[in-house]
């Protein structure tokens, strides 16, 4: 297995008293963020979450704000712009989108509860060459939907999965 060093970060607290985001578990990939600030969102409120820290990332990485997996399936709680772009020039607070998509259930965060978790990852960065024309592929211009839904590969209905109004 190959080595996997972290990669040292800088951190700054906007909020003295946060606890430093962290992995629950060696092997996440997910640092859990909290908010500083309680909250009540209403069915199809949304909020912007401050978390109390910035960051300063490698150049060559970035950051991304995810949601959390038991706070949606238990709450319905998504990120509006889900995952969040943290530039690594970015040395502002680290703030979160938050949309309680509940239909009927008030959500509240209290201060220092996690409201998603944050991944660093390396980023390539690529310069663009105009060209008239692109070469071809085996998937071509087919898009949204062109393979089917169903598991029996490339077909021309929509599956079995309908949209009911
Ligand atoms: O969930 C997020 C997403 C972004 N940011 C911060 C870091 C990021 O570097 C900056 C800008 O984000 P983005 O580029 O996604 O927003 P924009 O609307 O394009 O703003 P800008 O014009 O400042 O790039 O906002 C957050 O704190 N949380
Ligand atoms: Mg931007």
């Amino acid at each position: 297995m190959s080595e996997n060093r972290p990669v040292d970060v800088l951190i700054a607290r906007v909020d003295p008293e946060v606890p430093l985001p962290s992995y629950a578990h060696p092997g996440d990939a997910g640092a859990d963020l909290v908010t500083t600030r309680s909250a009540e969102l209403a069915p199809g409120e949304r909020a912007v979450l401050p978390t109390g820290i910035s960051l300063a990332l490698p150049d060559g990485y970035a950051a991304f704000v995810h949601p959390r997996s038991g706070l949606a399936a238990r709450c319905g709680v998504a990120l509006v712009n889900s995952p969040g772009t943290v530039d690594a020039g970015y040395r502002g607070e680290i703030k979160v989108i938050v949309v309680n998509l509940d239909p009927r259930e008030t959500v509240r965060f209290e201060r220092f509860d996690r409201i998603a978790q944050l991944v660093v990852q390396q980023v390539e960065k690529v310069s663009f060459h105009e060209v008239a024309e692109l070469p071809g592929s085996a998937r071509g211009n087919g898009g949204f939907g062109s393979t089917g839904t169903s598991g029996s590969g490339a077909d021309t209905t929509a599956g079995s999965a309908q949209h009911h109004s």
